[in-house]
Order: structure tokens, then C-alpha cells, then sequence
């Protein structure tokens, strides 16, 4: 079977970010500041292949075919709450158009599966592309289940946006969802026996919220 990419966004800000996050005595304002600045940042890497179109138009001084965004459906960015509302309003500042829609998932502590409790998206989600986005790719279930839901709506396209992925997460999501291009800061070493990513950093939702 062929899996679309995998792709590490290696840029020397994201990961220099990256590693202050993981730093256990960085405070819940950094983290969520770090988390937005993060989010900016991956939204300019995963737009790289947004088409363009020429248009003419009138500088100051002559006229000319300047490239536009080809697509006049704007992109739907669909965080994961809780966590993936941090990355959402760094990503919101580089794309002010896109619509939003929301997916609360929490992962039951023992199971680890998920467990749906919000969903709503935009109404015409058809023929979009979806940016589904979540610090953490764990076991992958949280990510394969919100990506299971929004296919019910045919979009035209859809992309995951983490910032660290387990291996164990990335090969349960490419076995469910083949089709799905994954982006990360980070492909980390294993899960722990709690599905915690090791060395990860920790719980996302709480860190970015101050809940623990
Ligand atoms: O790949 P998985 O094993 O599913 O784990 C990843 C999920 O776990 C975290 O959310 P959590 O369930 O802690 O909810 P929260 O964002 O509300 O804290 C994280 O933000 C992902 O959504
Ligand atoms: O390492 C992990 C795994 C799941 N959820 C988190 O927030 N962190
Ligand atoms: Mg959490």
C-alpha cells in the first residue's frame, strides 16, 4: 500500500520552540505562546502547495500578472480540542479567511480510545481542504477518529498538523487513513505504558491550560 508523506517540519524555529516546550519548568504562558508561535509557523509550511493563479492587476506604476490563490473556497482548520485549540489561533493569525470547525475528543485514560463529546463544522465543507490540527499523535486514536468524521463530509482534501508524533501513532493513522498526509515537528522515540510520548512533553491540554 502507498501512504501519502510523511513530513518533518524541520525548520530551525519550530524546533528551537519545540524544545522550550519540552523543558518541564517552562511556564503555562510560555508553553502557550510557544504553542501559538508554533501554530504560525506550521501554517506557512503546510500551505507551501496551495495552488496559485495569475491575476491582472494595476501597481502604482503599470499593470501586470501578479499570482493570487487560485481556490475561492477557503481552508477549514479543524482543531482537536482541547489541545489543538492552541495551534489553531497561531495558524488563524497567517490564514485570518479560513472557517473553523471544532472536534472535542478526550482520550480515556485506560482504553486510550476516543471519546467524542463536541463536533461541528462549517456547512460547506465540501470541495474545501481540511487542516486537521493536534500537538500530539500519540496511538493515533484521537487522530484517526476525528479524521474518520470528517470524511463523512467528503472534503476536497485533508492534511494532519501535529508537533510531536509517536512511530506507534503515525503507523496506526497511515493503516486508517492511507490518504492523509501527515505534517510534525517531531517523530519521538516510543509511547510510555501510559500512551504518553517518551521523551515527548507531557500532557498538552494540561500544560496549555494549567489543568494539572
Ligand atoms: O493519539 P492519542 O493517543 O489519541 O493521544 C493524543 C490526544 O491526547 C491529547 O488529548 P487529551 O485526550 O488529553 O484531551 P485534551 O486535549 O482535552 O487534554 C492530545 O491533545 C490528543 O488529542
Ligand atoms: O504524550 C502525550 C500523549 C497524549 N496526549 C498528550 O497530551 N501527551
Ligand atoms: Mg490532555
Amino acid at each position: 500500500m502507498t501512504f501519502a508523506p510523511v513530513t518533518i517540519i524541520d525548520h530551525p524555529l519550530v524546533q528551537h520552540k519545540l524544545t522550550l516546550m519540552r523543558q518541564g519548568e517552562t511556564s503555562t504562558t510560555k508553553f502557550r505562546q510557544l504553542l501559538k508561535e508554533i501554530g504560525m509557523l506550521l501554517a506557512y509550511e503546510v500551505t507551501r502547495d496551495l495552488p496559485l493563479k495569475n491575476q491582472t492587476i494595476q501597481t502604482p506604476l503599470a499593470t501586470m500578472e501578479a499570482p493570487m490563490l487560485a481556490s475561492d473556497k477557503k481552508l477549514v482548520i479543524v482543531p482537536i480540542l482541547r489541545a489543538g485549540q492552541g495551534l489553531l489561533d497561531g495558524m488563524l493569525e497567517l490564514i485570518p479567511s479560513a472557517r473553523v470547525g471544532h472536534i472535542g475528543l478526550y482520550r480515556d485514560p485506560s482504553t486510550h480510545i476516543a471519546v467524542e463529546y463536541y463536533f461541528k463544522l462549517p456547512h460547506d465543507v465540501e470541495h474545501r481542504d481540511v487542516l486537521v490540527v493536534d500537538p500530539m499523535l500519540a496511538t493515533g486514536n484521537s487522530a484517526v477518529a476525528a479524521v474518520d468524521r470528517i470524511k463523512e463530509y467528503t472534503p476536497h482534501s485533508i492534511k494532519f498538523i501535529c508537533l510531536l508524533a509517536a512511530p506507534e501513532g503515525i503507523a496506526h493513522f497511515q493503516e486508517q487513513h492511507p490518504d492523509v498526509a501527515i505534517f510534525t515537528a517531531a517523530v519521538d522515540d516510543k509511547l510510555d505504558e501510559h500512551g504518553y510520548i517518551l521523551p515527548g512533553l507531557g500532557d498538552a491540554g494540561d500544560r496549555l491550560y494549567g489543568t494539572k
